[in-house]
């Protein structure tokens, strides 16, 4: 694997001060009016490129069989885009493309198995699923006999296979370790999944501090923490697994994920929990102060991380200094991508 510690130039030139703790304390820091998200913008915007990894996007979609029906919808939620927008300094349209299909089998497996009823999915059965979906995200050591049997199972569901393959690709560019710690955050994502379906069989909407638990583990960790793999280095494992610094990108991830609560609050279904909900249930708010104190939430979350990223970076390792920005880079480009796919877009 190729360990290019200096970012490419484009990124460099966007964040002045790249791997320095000014690239946390410069003038996207700054006091925000109420209501407005503390976050970056995205970095990039190249359409064209967005168009690309959207092609390929749609061809292996088509290939997998995932969104059977769908390709339309699929194509205007714009998932190429959304790598293309949160890794501004990968061009390599390969390397997203591993990226994009990596979360849209994880998308693909919250709507048909998690979110959606008119998509099949049923809460009774989500743990079943979710668990025989992880016998291919780390596969199950079965005797042949048996492993005969689970394959054949795995041919005829298109999510298995939409894992199977995105993972395969993914593999092209990642390291042992860094497929390792994606399955890791599946194994976690899945114990939320199952965690949601209690609260969809037992019709209960959880307390504030249980639902954000729920997204801690349901956050947007899974495809932020590849972004090393994609922009080509490795932040070694003493220090992906600190406690400090995992501190670090958690907090990061589960902001950026109040801004899709955020966005697709309005155009959810009855059946889908999100912050807003819990918040006007739990605590008695208009959907008006729901919203604002989410935005809060998520400014606490994000001025949280703009800290302890700026700490680190002064006595973390260049590897370090570079994972950090990106993930400030990230937040950016999923913000944006928040306000303009055609997912939350209300019909
Ligand atoms: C990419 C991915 C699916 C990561 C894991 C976290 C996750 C399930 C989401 C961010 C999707 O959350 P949610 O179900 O609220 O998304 P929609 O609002 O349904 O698009």
């Amino acid at each position: 694997m190729a360990a290019t510690l200096a970012p490419p130039g484009d990124l460099r030139k966007l964040l002045p001060g790249l791997g320095m703790s000014a690239a946390f304390l410069g003038p996207l820091v700054k006091p925000v009016p109420e209501g407005e998200l503390f976050c970056p913008d995205a970095l990039r915007d190249d359409p064209a490129l967005g168009e690309v990894v959207d092609d390929g996007l749609i061809a292996w979609a088509r290939e997998v069989g995932i969104y059977e029906g769908r390709l339309e919808k699929l194509r205007s939620y714009g998932f190429g885009r959304y790598m293309m927008l949160a890794h501004p300094a990968v061009d390599d349209p390969d390397r997203l493309l591993a990226a994009t299909k990596c979360l849209v089998a994880e998308w693909a497996a919250d709507d048909y198995y998690v979110d959606e009823v008119e998509l099949g999915s049923d809460p009774m059965v989500v743990g079943s699923r979710l668990a025989r979906l992880m016998s291919v995200v780390d596969p199950a050591a079965l005797v042949p006999r048996y492993a005969t049997d689970m394959d054949a199972y795995h041919r005829l569901q298109p999510i298995s296979e939409a894992f199977r393959t995105a993972m395969d690709h993914l593999a092209r560019y990642a390291s042992t370790a860094q497929i390792g710690r994606f399955q890791h955050q599946m194994a976690i994502l899945f114990l939320a999944w199952c965690q949601e379906a209690d609260w969809h069989a037992n019709r209960r909407t959880p307390p504030v501090w249980e639902y954000l638990v729920q997204r801690h583990l349901n956050s947007y960790l899974p495809p932020m923490i590849l972004v090393d793999v994609l922009a080509g280095y490795e932040l070694p494992a003493h220090e992906f697994y600190h406690p400090e610094v995992r501190r670090a990108y958690t907090t990061a991830a589960n902001a950026a994920v109040l801004v899709n609560d955020i966005h697709s609050a309005p155009s959810e279904s009855d059946n889908d929990y999100n912050l807003p909900k819990v918040l006007a249930q739990a605590e008695g708010l208009g959907p008006k102060d729901a919203m604002r104190r989410t935005v809060e939430i998520h400014n606490e979350l994000m001025h949280t991380f703009v800290e302890l990223a700026a700490r680190l970076s002064l006595a973390g390792s260049p590897h370090l200094r570079r994972f950090l920005a990106d993930i400030w880079a990230w937040t950016g480009g999923s913000r944006r991508w928040h306000a303009t796919t055609g997912r939350y877009q209300r019909s």
